[in-house]
């Protein structure tokens, strides 16, 4: 790939991106990164005050994220990433930085200092490479720069003010707004990378990655490159590459583009350096860094990230074509097979082997079971849950490898399991977020759909008939609705995920001025009621099929709320419900255009001016193996897909709703809503 050779080198890796930002993973998978996505956990709080420049606390705070979901991926994904990307956006106006806004007054604030003026946007960004050694500790190295554009605000009226706060967008954008949509009507000019206003300095990244990858006469230290303090980090001595080229003792090569730059260059022992303690908060912060390596044992969860000795990271001596790392990359012949790739390749073959793991212990109750009598062993959970000795001690232990159980061992005795807290929280069949419903669903549904995969590829076809042996026209009506127990499995699955993602959904958007809701689709109730707990103001009618409008009283002890009624009907044929907002969750990506077409035509039909549409489903835009995965599902079991924001948006104008907002929940779903005009 000529355009873009470093992206295309990353492509056998596990890029990580740390970031809940839609932002961000746009920019980065329209540049054709394949990447995971783990946002970040940090909490942006770092002390303002102990910084000397802006651009110092976007840098540490996009450390900070990246280091934090570098750590916590051993231990809660048990995967280690090649590396982690993260990034922290913030604008500056006369000395003050501004983030986020938290409401609609500090929108204003925020949008009102920065009238008729011009700011900077500094992006600070940070790339962690990970390595993983073979006693199983993880060498990091960090890699961080900033990128900063200078914006020039219009002078804003009052009303325009409150009309772009009103429009919901500056709320999660750096400075209340947001370039790249309606906030772009606010400015009179950009000074440097647009891309960088968005989020995330897309060129001056490449141009870092290649320095990584392709450091071909490239000197030790820090460089100053275009103005923008660009550092790099000295490789770890312990990498497998580096120490096989730290045996020669060839003179290093001079560094061009350090020499081309009036910055300083620094050396390992004159550069301040950044040590990063065990909890994210006790950061100290320098100048700018050198090299972080740690050693963080997979086994400790308490580990402590420790600073190498700037003496001890001497940089190896560098070939004539010196890399900072990727072995594969530097070494002239294949000495075969690398640990962590084929540890890649081997997670995916094994993939459907943990998910049936996980389907099995959930059917079998092993989770219940452990909830109720923590430290049984392996004889006394199979006496339970009445299977054999040794194909339980196999499953517990399987689960105790994935992260679901943990195991005690005892002397001269077999070890005792109990759940992890993982399980507890989301395993258990009466947990509050249970997703019990929903694994049942994939290990009876989903699992004999997906062994088809081939031929739902080759047909664009559900595969209902080659799982289940019955052709359907509707699956709903001819599959899910068919026999009471599917019935009943598919709606705790629904109302499993309801519970899961309800809050989230129900309160992306002020929904404060609509006093109806009609839940089309809406199943047990479970996401309608998380909508009336959020809006003291609203009630909303659940409108279903006859077949589970009658059911639905199976799940009714949760809806204490008289907010909440049923409506049996069809939304493809039946009058719909008045309603001033109408909610579609997981329901447009069960059908085909044109089916969404009918129903959101009626959906108009039914609406005045100013009502609205909610929609939840899972946005394809990030390109999130959960989304694109979850897509080959919607094409193995029914009859729609997923689809990408500008996709639902475009859906949705054809029937007279606009002023579409997008929300990430950063939950299963994302939200958008557009209201009738
Ligand atoms: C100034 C500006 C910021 N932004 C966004 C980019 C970032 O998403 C956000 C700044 O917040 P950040 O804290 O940098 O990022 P985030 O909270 O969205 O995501 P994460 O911390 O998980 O990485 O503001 C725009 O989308 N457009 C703009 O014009």
């Amino acid at each position: 790939m000529v355009l873009n050779p470093v992206i295309s080198k990353l492509a056998g890796k596990l890029v990580v991106l740390a970031s809940a930002s839609p932002r961000r993973q746009e920019i980065l998978s329209n540049a054709g990164l394949r990447f995971e996505l783990v946002p970040s956990w940090f909490k942006e709080t770092l002390d303002k005050g102990l910084f000397k420049a802006p651009h110092e606390y976007a840098v540490e705070t996009a450390k900070q994220k990246a280091l934090e979901v570098a750590r916590r991926m051993p231990f809660k994904h048990l995967k280690t990433p090649d590396i982690v990307i993260g990034a922290d956006t913030i604008v500056t106006v006369d000395g003050m930085i501004l983030e986020k806004p938290v409401d609609k007054q500090d929108a204003y604030r925020m949008l009102s200092s920065l009238s008729g003026k011009e700011h900077s946007v500094f992006t600070g960004v940070a790339i962690i490479l990970c390595h993983e050694k073979e006693n199983d500790e993880v060498d990091y190295q960090l890699v961080h720069f900033y990128e900063e554009t200078k914006v020039k605000f219009a002078d804003l009226s009052e009303d325009m003010l409150w009309e772009y706060i009103n429009s919901g967008e500056p709320m999660d954008k750096a400075g209340g707004y947001g370039i790249q949509a309606l906030g772009g009507m606010l400015v009179e000019y950009v000074h440097g990378d647009f891309l960088n206003v968005v989020g995330f300095p897309l060129n001056h990244f490449c141009k870092q990655l290649d320095m990584i990858y392709n450091r071909l006469e490239l000197e030790s230290g820090s460089v100053h490159n275009n103005g923008t303090h660009l550092i790099l980090t000295q490789p770890s001595p312990n990498l497998p590459a580096l120490s096989k080229h730290s045996s020669s003792s060839g003179p290093r090569p001079k560094s061009p583009s350090a020499s081309q730059t009036n910055g300083t260059q620094s050396s390992p022992s004159d550069s301040p350096i950044h040590k990063v303690k065990r909890k994210d908060t006790e950061s100290e912060v320098g100048e700018s860094s050198w090299t972080l390596v740690n050693s963080l044992s997979k086994h400790t969860d308490d580990a402590e990230t420790e600073l190498r000795d700037s003496e001890n990271t001497k940089l190896p001596p560098t070939t004539s074509r010196g890399h900072m790392i990727g072995h594969n990359l530097t070494e002239p012949e294949d000495s075969g097979p690398k640990k962590e790739e084929l540890q890649r390749i081997i997670e995916l073959m094994d993939g459907f082997k943990a998910s049936k793991a996980l389907f099995t212990a959930s059917e079998m109750c092993v989770f219940d079971l452990l909830q109720s009598q923590p430290g049984l062993d392996a004889a006394q959970v199979a006496q339970e849950i009445k299977a054999s000795e040794k194909g339980t001690e196999c499953l517990l232990e399987a689960c105790v490898s994935l992260g679901l159980l943990k195991s005690k061992e005892r002397k001269y005795q077999r070890p005792v399991y109990k759940n992890t807290d993982l399980a507890k929280r989301f395993l258990r069949s009466d947990a509050p977020f249970s997703l019990h419903g929903y694994i049942q669903h994939c290990n009876n549904t989903v699992w004999p759909l997906f062994s088809h995969l081939e031929s739902a590829v080759r047909e664009g076809s559900n595969q209902h008939e080659k799982a289940f042996g019955k052709k359907s026209k509707d699956v709903f009506q001819d599959t899910f609705y068919n026999s009471q127990e599917i019935k009943l499995r598919f709606m705790n699955a629904m109302h499993s995920i309801a519970k899961v993602t309800g809050k989230a959904i129900a309160t992306a958007f002020d929904l404060s001025r609509f006093k109806t809701a009609c839940d089309l689709g809406g199943c047990t109730g479970a996401m309608a009621y998380e909508f009336t707990k959020a809006h003291p103001g609203l009630s909303v009618t659940v409108f279903d099929l006859p077949a589970v409008v009658e059911m639905s009283e199976h799940f009714h002890p949760l809806h204490t709320d008289n907010r909440v009624s049923f409506v049996a009907g069809d939304f493809f044929k039946d009058e719909l419900p008045k309603a001033d907002l109408y909610i579609l969750a997981r329901i447009l990506h069960d059908w085909p255009d044109e089916k969404v077409h009918i129903l959101l035509n009626k959906i108009a039909d039914a609406s005045t001016p100013g009502c609205a549409v909610l929609i939840a489903e899972t946005m394809l835009d990030g390109q999130t193996a959960y989304s694109t995965l979850q897509s080959l599902n919607m094409l193995a079991q029914t009859e729609g897909l997923e689809r990408t924001e500008s996709q639902y948006a475009d859906l949705l104008n054809k029937h007279g709703f606009g002023d579409t907002c997008v929300i990430h929940t950063k939950n299963f779903l994302d939200a958008v809503i557009a209201v009738k005009m």
